[in-house]
């Protein structure tokens, strides 16, 4: 065995270290505001309370590109190029359809988005309309992929995106086949809205790191939504379904489920955050969303267990929910496929995502942190045939 010849480490290299890289302030940005304390969020100016009641997704897309709210010809300008660009390129759509019924389906839209790469947009001499150009390319194209892959998973017909009516609209009608209500438009269209953008979390950051090597779009949006996939971050609505489905099949009561897993030290999804030290301002708006929504499908008992779920973990832990919490419910009266959750979350938070990028490009610097090394030094080289 070799031997360590010094394993004491310089601390006067490493200042500080930062597990989780907490409360690191990396990058300044416009594009979103939180107070953890009290549970503010704000996009470009503008507070959540205020775009979930008069915003539509795609004029929320435009602010976080632009930092301001369009006119309404800017308005009808970027709903006719999303609308425009919502077709998929033939071998993304073979790819598609070439998935296997059990891929994951944040899996194929990584792929997806990642061969879209291979489609770019043509250059132009305008580097802020050219990366433009590609954010509503993107966001455009991914609930085509959704859609597309859900249906040829379930072995249906592949539905092409409408050249009008709205993301959310779109959307519904892609995967569904059929027009959607306005109600189930206007509550995607929240949805979509509440996703959108959240600072510096695990995604964006991902997205950051990538843009800041002067990397492409396309690279920057499918490490994101790789980062997203996690459990511990977009992938936690999805969980939170399948929480409320083992407690609906094991018959179980709500409370005592939550007791189970908190003293085998499991996480309950949906809830706790980095930032927000108190009811994250989205769940509190996707709440009313799932009692109103819960009680119109009768699904009551999933909107009763969730509040359940809540003042157990409130009582308990003193955690809050986050964004992640009721959007299940909420997607689940909706008769969306609870893994097609996280993906919703990808198609909302891609106008956030490319924001960022937009906002790196023209103010970069390499993302290079440190990390303190903790191994040994000065290790005597030991010949293969010798270890
Ligand atoms: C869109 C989003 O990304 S929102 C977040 C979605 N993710 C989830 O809902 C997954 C569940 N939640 C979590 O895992 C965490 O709360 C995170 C990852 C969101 C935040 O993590 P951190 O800021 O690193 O907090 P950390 O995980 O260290 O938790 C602090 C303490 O609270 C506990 N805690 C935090 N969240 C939970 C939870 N959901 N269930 C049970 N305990 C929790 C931890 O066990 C830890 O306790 P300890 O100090 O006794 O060890
Ligand atoms: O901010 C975070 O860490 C996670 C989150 O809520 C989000 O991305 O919406």
């Amino acid at each position: 065995m070799a031997e360590s010849t010094n394993t004491e480490i310089d601390l006067s290299q490493y200042p500080h270290i930062n597990k989780g890289l907490a409360g690191i302030v990396a990058f300044s940005s416009t594009k979103s505001f939180i107070d953890g304390e009290k549970g503010e969020l704000i996009y470009a100016g503008y507070d959540i309370d205020t775009l979930a009641e008069n915003a539509s997704f795609e004029e929320v897309c435009f602010l976080l590109w632009n930092d301001r709210l369009p006119n309404q010809e800017e308005l009808d300008g970027l709903n006719t190029k999303l609308q425009n660009n919502r077709e998929l390129p033939e071998p993304v759509l073979n790819y598609i359809k070439s998935t296997s019924k059990n891929a994951e389906p944040m899996a194929v839209l990584r792929t997806a988005v990642s061969m879209l790469g291979d489609f770019h947009e043509v250059q132009t001499d305008d580097d802020k309309e050219f990366r433009l150009n590609q954010a509503i390319s993107i966001t455009a194209k991914i609930p085509t992929v959704i859609a597309a892959f859900d249906r040829a998973r379930n072995g249906k017909n592949i539905v092409a995106p409408l050249d009008e009516k709205s993301t959310a609209y779109n959307f519904l009608y892609m995967l569904n086949d059929e027009e959607p209500g306005e109600k189930a438009e206007q509550t995607m269209n929240l949805c979509l809205i509440l996703h959108a953008e959240h600072g510096m979390n695990a995604s964006t950051f991902t997205n950051r790191a990538i843009c800041s090597t002067e990397s492409d779009m396309y690279s920057s949006v499918t490490g994101a939504i790789g980062a997203l996939k996690g459990p511990l971050h977009g992938g936690a609505n999805q969980q939170v379904m399948n929480m409320l489905m083992d407690i609906e099949e094991k018959d179980a009561d709500p409370v005592e489920y939550v007791h189970g897993r908190l003293e085998r030290k499991e996480k309950i999804m949906g809830f706790g955050h980095r930032v927000y030290k108190t009811m994250d301002p989205r769940a509190r708006i996707l709440r009313g969303m799932s009692k109103e929504l819960s009680e119109e499908t009768g699904h009551e008992n999933l909107y009763e267990w969730s509040e359940a779920i809540l003042k157990t973990m409130k009582d308990e832990k003193d955690i809050d929910p986050n964004v992640d919490f009721f959007s299940a419910t909420v997607y689940y009266s909706m008769g969306i496929k609870p893994d097609l959750y996280t993906c919703i979350f990808a198609m909302s938070r891609v106008s956030g995502w490319t924001g960022h990028y937009i906002e790196q490009a023209e103010n970069n610097r390499l993302v290079r942190p440190r990390a303190m090394y903790v191994g040994e030094k000065n290790k005597d080289w030991v010949p293969v045939e010798n270890r």
